[in-house]
């Protein structure tokens, strides 16, 4: 049989791990799917590169148009990036029949609802393993392995570049900006950096994750989403003192009014095993009724891992090429008409309504009586307090005046009360700056 006829769009970093490792396997790849898949074509601005990369034999072009145009293309694989030209070529392609290939997270986490419908109503596949977590399977896991479940939260590190630099920061003492430089020359950063460290790229995938969890529609814009930039060496070191670590996770989570769905960094027991996930290694824990807890890691970055999900994609397309669409998988792993009907049921609830626990480092005056003023505003608030931790007093200005930091961790509370407590002790003259709240995860 003919192989299936693929249009690469982009041929950055993944694109080139998609290219090399099609090539270094392909007799495997092909007794795999039934049949030979082969890069038919290449759109690349930089057709140059892209020469450099596929040599003489396979077709380059710089209009990714011409591509989309072939009626011998059958899938068009996007690795561009972005909500431009991306979401405009793979809806063209969709409407040209194709089946789609996606990396794009941040495309399908805004304008998911859009793509998934056009492709349901053109009869063709849109796969996006690589857009999660990248050479971990965890699309796969939760839509076909975790079926049988009613998923209950899903928590993980998501993003490569942020854990990447949480984890050179603490172990060799680097500065955030020498380690962020490192992870873009790794290939792991995305092309905006601000989208990996401030959580934006962890939030896309939490998005996309929420949806496939609960069948409901993707709701980026619902997303809380916090990054590492304003985390302190202090923060990290305390945490350590107190048998933690400081992960950014992205957290989706059923409670009975809704869906929780958050990026920030949070402090997570060091005797879990995702505590101690290093490096640009990525890893999901997954809690669902039936089977419990289970948990996958692996790369979620970088070229031949982020190209080993894509072409898993491709493989699972080419054994469905043809077949009736009843026979998929669901877009989302739910059947699209149920989408909606859940997104009433389990709305994604703001983060005033979040459940957790809390970690506080409030900055004091060391005065007597000063840690009384503050447990007292908590327990007004109704939160109770799991441990205080009280720092050596440092004297400041000479004068004899010492201060102090106040390490306090919580029981959980709702994270509208936590607010409020905190603008009253922020108030409080003895609190000298602004009060550090990281939340506290025990994943079990
Ligand atoms: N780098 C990584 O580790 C991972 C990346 N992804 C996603 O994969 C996608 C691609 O990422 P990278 O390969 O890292 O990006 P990249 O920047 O290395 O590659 C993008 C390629 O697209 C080309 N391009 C840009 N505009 C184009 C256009 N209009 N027509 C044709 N080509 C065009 C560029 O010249 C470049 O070669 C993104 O959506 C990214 O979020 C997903 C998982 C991991
Ligand atoms: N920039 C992303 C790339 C993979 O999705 C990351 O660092 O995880
Ligand atoms: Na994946």
């Amino acid at each position: 049989m003919k192989p299936i006829q693929v249009g690469l769009l982009g041929i950055g970093t993944v694109g080139s791990g998609v290219f090399n490792v099609l090539q270094r396997n392909q007799e495997e790849i092909r007794r795999r799917a039934g049949r030979g898949i082969e890069i038919a074509c290449v759109a690349d601005l930089d057709t140059a590169r892209a020469r450099s990369i596929v040599g003489e034999r396979t077709r380059v072009v710089a209009d990714a148009r011409e591509v989309i145009a072939n009626p011998d293309i059958d899938v068009v694989v996007e690795l561009i990036g972005g909500c431009g030209i991306a979401r405009e070529l793979v809806l063209e392609a969709i409407a040209a029949g194709k089946h789609v290939v996606t990396a794009n997270k941040a495309l399908l986490a805004v304008h998911g609802t859009e793509i998934f419908r056009a492709a349901t109503e053109r009869g063709v596949m849109v796969a996006y393993e690589a857009a999660v977590a990248g050479g971990i399977p965890i699309i796969k896991a939760l839509r076909e392995g975790l079926t049988a479940n009613r998923i209950q939260w899903v928590a993980g590190i998501i993003n490569g570049t942020t854990n990447f630099i949480l984890s050179e920061m603490r172990d060799k003492g680097l500065d955030f900006d020498v380690v962020l430089k490192e992870a873009q020359a790794l290939g792991y950063a995305e092309a905006d950096p601000t989208f990996d460290i401030e959580g934006v790229d962890a939030a896309h995938k939490a998005t996309i994750i929420s949806a496939i969890a609960f069948g409901i529609p993707v709701q980026f814009d619902k997303a809380y989403v916090e990054g590492i930039t304003r985390l302190a060496a202090a923060d990290i070191r305390y945490a350590e003192q107190l048998g933690y670590r400081i992960k950014l996770l992205g957290i989706t989570r059923r409670t009975p009014r809704g869906v929780e769905l958050r990026v920030h960094p949070s402090l997570v027991p060091a005797r879990r095993l995702i505590a101690n996930v290093e490096g640009a290694m990525n890893a999901v824990l997954v809690q669902g009724d039936a089977v419990g807890a289970t948990l996958y890691y692996g790369k979620g970055a970088g070229a031949e891992p982020t190209a080993s999900a894509v072409i898993a994609d491709l493989v699972d397309l080419t054994r469905l090429h043809g077949a009736d669409a009843a026979h998929r998988v669901p877009p989302l792993g739910f059947q699209c008409a149920s989408l909606s009907e859940a997104g009433g049921e389990l709305p994604v609830l703001p983060m005033s309504e979040v459940v957790t626990s809390y970690y506080l480092r409030i900055r004091v005056a060391d005065e007597a009586g000063v840690l009384a003023r503050i447990t007292g505003i908590l327990a007004e608030a109704g939160i109770s307090i799991d441990a205080v931790l009280q720092r050596e007093a440092e004297e400041v200005g000479g004068e004899g005046s010492t201060q102090t930091d106040l390490i306090i961790l919580t029981h959980q509370t709702r994270e509208g009360d936590m607010d409020a407590a905190l603008a009253q002790i922020q108030g409080l003259p003895t609190v000298l700056a602004p009060i550090t709240r990281i939340r506290k995860e025990e994943l079990s």
